[in-house]
């Protein structure tokens, strides 16, 4: 993708007295990209999301935004929308007051009930703050901060609580967002989600940027697994591996290996029990950074 990055952090180190939870942190977000910040819990990506956002100084290291400091709030805030994972709305005001509010706020022009509608707020409006759920919240804190569709919009776990159809929602109104060019930085468990929308993702661990790339660049470090068992009496497969009873394949020729044991099972006349095969997932690919 063309274009100076949109976020550019060199070398970010963050502190909390003498802990280091973020360290020699370096990565750029590239314009109209979609980047998945995840990692493990207290891996540091809040606290560098913290940093990008401006709301906390590092320690040492160099973080752009547009090209400007992310203390320079004139220039920065305005075309940033963040939705973070606790907001300080007031309790007293309603949900339509609250958007009117922190609309205004970002410098951005929008129509309220525009925001209410693609966050589904609307049914909500004349409700107080107080009396929302909490994945209503959830919605009021997407809704301040795609606000007038920000050129870059940072979503700190935004689906947490959220259920099934409001995170269709919510991803419907992201996706719109990319058509219109927004640039998107997120953080999230759900690493599926990540899995399906992320253009790259980097993967934090205890402090330190672990992995960068896209999916397929992540996943194809790793092998593939086969898994099956056996009926009692059957021959011994043309495969090598057994786990607890089972046999356990590991592979980055999936489909050649799959193929042999097919054809293998069919001419002896077995039957293989529980077969599960399929490409490596984030979720292997998150576990072998956690056991590394
Ligand atoms: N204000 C603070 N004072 C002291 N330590 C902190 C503070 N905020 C965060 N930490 C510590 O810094 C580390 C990184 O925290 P951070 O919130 O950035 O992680 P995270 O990757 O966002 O985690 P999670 O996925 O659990 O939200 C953790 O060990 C956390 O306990």
């Amino acid at each position: 993708m063309p274009g100076s990055p949109v976020i550019d952090v060199e070398r970010l180190h963050v502190t909390y007295g003498d802990f280091e939870a973020v360290r020699d942190l370096s990565l750029q977000v590239r314009p109209g990209e979609l980047y998945a910040l995840l990692g493990t819990n207290g891996a540091g990506k809040t606290s560098t999301l913290e940093v990008v956002e401006g709301h906390r100084r590092a320690a040492s290291g160099a973080v752009r935004i547009f090209g400007r400091s992310p203390q320079d709030r004139r220039a920065v805030r305005p075309r940033m929308g963040i939705m973070l994972q606790e907001s300080g709305f007031s309790p007293d005001l309603t949900v339509e007051e609250s958007v009117g509010l922190f609309g205004a706020l970002s410098g951005r022009d929008d129509d309220v009930g525009r925001v209410l509608g693609v966050s589904g707020l609307t049914r909500k409006k004349d409700a107080s703050v107080s009396q929302l759920s909490g994945g209503e919240k959830r919605r009021l804190d997407f809704a301040t901060a795609v606000f007038g569709g920000p050129e870059l919009v940072i979503l700190d776990e935004p689906t947490t609580g959220l259920d099934i159809q409001s995170r269709d929602a919510l991803w419907a109104a992201v996706d719109r967002l990319r058509e219109d060019g927004s640039t998107v930085v997120l953080t999230t468990h759900y690493l599926e989600e990540a899995q399906q929308r992320a253009d790259r993702i980097g993967l934090m661990h205890d402090g330190t940027l672990r992995r960068e790339g896209t999916v397929v660049e992540l996943t194809q470090t790793l092998p593939s697994v086969i898994t099956f068992a056996l009926p009692p009496g059957a021959p011994e497969p043309p495969t090598v591996g057994a786990r607890n009873g089972a046999f356990h394949v590991e592979t980055f020729d999936l489909q050649g290996d799959l193929y042999r044991l097919l054809d293998w099972a069919h001419g002896a006349g077995v039957e293989l029990e529980e077969l599960e095969a399929g490409p490596t997932r984030l979720d292997d690919v998150f576990r072998a950074l956690e056991a590394a």
